[in-house]
């Protein structure tokens, strides 16, 4: 696809989200070590252009019960935040191995609804992105999954990551899933569906596209919740794309202006307050 008009390589700041079922090899569930190293290699190149970076990653939950050994996807609250304690720090081990190696440095920002909700809390947030992005480091976050209870659960990353760049006022956000975009249905389930490559207005029949199935054992939300996402996004005045993560090289494919997948255009509404977005619609 030629998207010569949308110049992406202009952006200044981006947000980057990876799902559990991009970082893992589908049949055993472990990590994909050369997919990991190839995502943290392109983040860097983008650092490199001079963009400020910030990477929403999955997987804390799916490393961890890994690790542990467990064959079934958890069910229950308290053996999935056992899995998100361990699968969370040995990412961010790897994550931390991975950015050293291109000299650059990532800090870890775990956060929770009431990070959102609370104003002291999301201004202490914001200010630590800032200077994250100041200090030329690379945020890594994730739901706090270990300490979120139900009631203040985001619960997917999709959300989160739309979430986290209205706050920071990021000009892209790029949803890497398991798919190439948004179709006109899911195509796991009927062949006849359709690749959306542009999406101006979010009305319903866009709405009425996205099912809540996922692709895989380890995604959460499927289409529906990157619809939220891009919502939030629009709204907050971010683009935002839908990309295939099997190659991560497609992202620099999307700053050198070509490249499949479903771009959502911005649509900066002034009384736009993600707070309000947060309490009224995610609870
Ligand atoms: N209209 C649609 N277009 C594309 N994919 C869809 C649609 N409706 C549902 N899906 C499902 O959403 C899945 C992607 O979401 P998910 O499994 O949560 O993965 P991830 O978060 O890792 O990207 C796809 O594999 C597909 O099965
Ligand atoms: N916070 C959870 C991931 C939740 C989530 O949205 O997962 P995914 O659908 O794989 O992006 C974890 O790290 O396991």
């Amino acid at each position: 696809m030629e998207q010569k008009h949308f110049h992406f390589n202009e952006k200044k700041r981006v947000v980057v989200k990876i799902g559990s079922s991009s970082l893992n090899y589908g049949e055993t569930g472990n990590l994909n070590f050369t997919k990991l190293e190839h995502l943290v290699r392109e983040l860097c190149n983008l650092r490199n252009r001079g963009m400020d970076v910030c990477l929403v990653s999955s997987g804390a939950i799916a490393v961890g019960r890994q690790t542990l050994g467990m064959d079934e996807r958890p069910k229950d609250i308290s053996t999935k935040q056992a899995c998100a304690a361990v699968g969370q720090a040995r990412l961010m081990m790897i994550y931390q191995r991975l950015f050293a190696e291109y000299n650059q440095v990532a800090g870890q920002v775990l956060m929770t609804k009431n990070t959102m909700v609370n104003p002291v809390s999301r201004e202490n947030a914001k200010n630590t992105f800032d200077e994250l992005f100041r200090l030329g480091a690379i945020p890594i976050v994730n739901e706090n999954d270990t300490v979120s209870t139900y009631e203040m659960q985001f619960g997917d990353n999709d959300t989160l990551s739309a979430i986290v760049a209205s706050l920071i006022g990021a000009d892209l956000l790029i949803l890497l899933s398991d798919i190439d975009g948004l179709f006109t249905d899911d195509p796991h389930k009927n062949p006849d569906a359709k690749l959306i490559e542009v999406v101006e207005e979010m009305d319903a029949s866009i709405y009425g596209m996205a099912k809540s199935s996922t692709g895989s054992d380890v995604g959460t939300g499927g289409m529906a919740t990157k619809l939220t996402a891009a919502k939030i996004a629009t709204l907050s005045g971010t683009d935002m794309i839908i990309a295939n993560g099997r190659d991560v090289c497609i992202l620099h494919h999307i700053f050198d202006d070509s490249f499949k997948g479903t771009i959502f255009q911005a649509k900066k509404k002034e009384s736009f307050r993600i707070e309000d977005f947060i309490l009224e619609t995610i609870g």
